[in-house]
């Protein structure tokens, strides 16, 4: 199978500051203040063309920084994402401008993906009604609800038809109507073998739509496989961690990152 999607050993590391004063003195004397902080720390995957990956773990364990970094929205620390294809990535409000309307961000994003005048009036139309921002679309982005800007940047990107797609929890955001057209609209791309990558904590979206999952957990893998294979152990993790004391979560925590978060393993 050709490989669409290869990720080896991403590190993302941000740096935290206890006050506005010490990201300041960090422009100013860099390296001397705030402290370094692992988002991803040696995660590495591959997907083929055709599979629909699900990344799933808890709250913070670097799905969206992930997603991000494959779409190239964000820049690794160190490590390599290889695409085979055009990536467009749906996260919620990402990529749109507020001061912008609907329609001139439709415009502004199509042309920065290297779409030509003609082809952009031919695709807005489907674009603005598949959205269904109605006469709101001549309108300034930052007066939309969160639910409308997510349903803009999803009409814009399945539109396009790009080869990969990634999905950031923007289903869970518009109402019940939506997201049902638009996991239709999914199962289109599906069918049509694109390459896609889905971030959701609905297990049961990621059980109707993935073929894989990537559970991550505190910025590394804790398992890559079948969606069958990854998600009961998931589940099972999930009903264990939630009987857990805060403690109890604490020495867990301090167990599962204590050798993978080493600066050491870091280059
Ligand atoms: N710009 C940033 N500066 C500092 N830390 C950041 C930044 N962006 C993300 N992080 C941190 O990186 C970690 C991973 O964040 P990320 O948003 O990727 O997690 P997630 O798995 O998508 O979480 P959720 O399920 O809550 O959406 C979090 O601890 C977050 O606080």
């Amino acid at each position: 199978m050709e490989k669409a999607i290869i990720v080896k050993d991403i590190t993302k590391k941000y740096k935290l500051y206890s006050s506005n004063k010490e990201r300041i003195l960090d422009l100013i004397l860099p390296k001397s203040y705030g402290e370094d902080f692992y988002a991803l720390a040696g995660v590495s995957f591959e997907g083929e063309r055709g599979d629909s990956i699900g990344f799933v773990g808890m709250n913070g364990s670097g799905k969206s920084t992930l997603a991000n970094i494959v779409a190239g929205i964000v820049p690794e620390t160190s490590g390599s994402v290889e695409i085979n294809g055009q990536a467009s990535l749906i996260a919620v409000a990402a990529g749109l401008n507020g001061d912008l309307s609907g329609r001139d961000n439709i415009e502004l994003k199509l042309l920065m993906l290297g779409f030509s005048r003609q082809e952009i009036k031919e695709l807005e139309p489907d674009i603005i009604e598949f959205s269904e921002i109605g006469k709101f679309i001549d309108q300034p982005v930052k007066s939309y609800s969160s639910g409308m800007r997510s349903r803009l940047g999803f009409s814009i990107s399945v539109n396009i038809d790009p080869d990969i797609l990634i999905i950031d929890e923007a289903l869970s955001v518009g109402d019940k109507a939506f997201a049902e057209k638009s996991l239709e609209k999914m199962n289109e791309f599906k069918r049509a073998g694109k390459t896609m990558i889905f971030v959701s904590h609905s297990l049961g979206q990621m059980k109707r739509f993935c073929d894989k999952i990537l559970w991550l957990e505190y910025g590394t893998v804790r398992d890559f496989g079948t969606v069958d294979e990854i998600l009961p152990r998931y589940e099972e993790f999930l009903n264990q961690y939630r009987k857990m004391s805060a403690k109890e979560r604490e020495e867990y925590k301090e167990q599962r990152t204590s050798a993978s978060h080493s600066p050491a393993i870091v280059k």
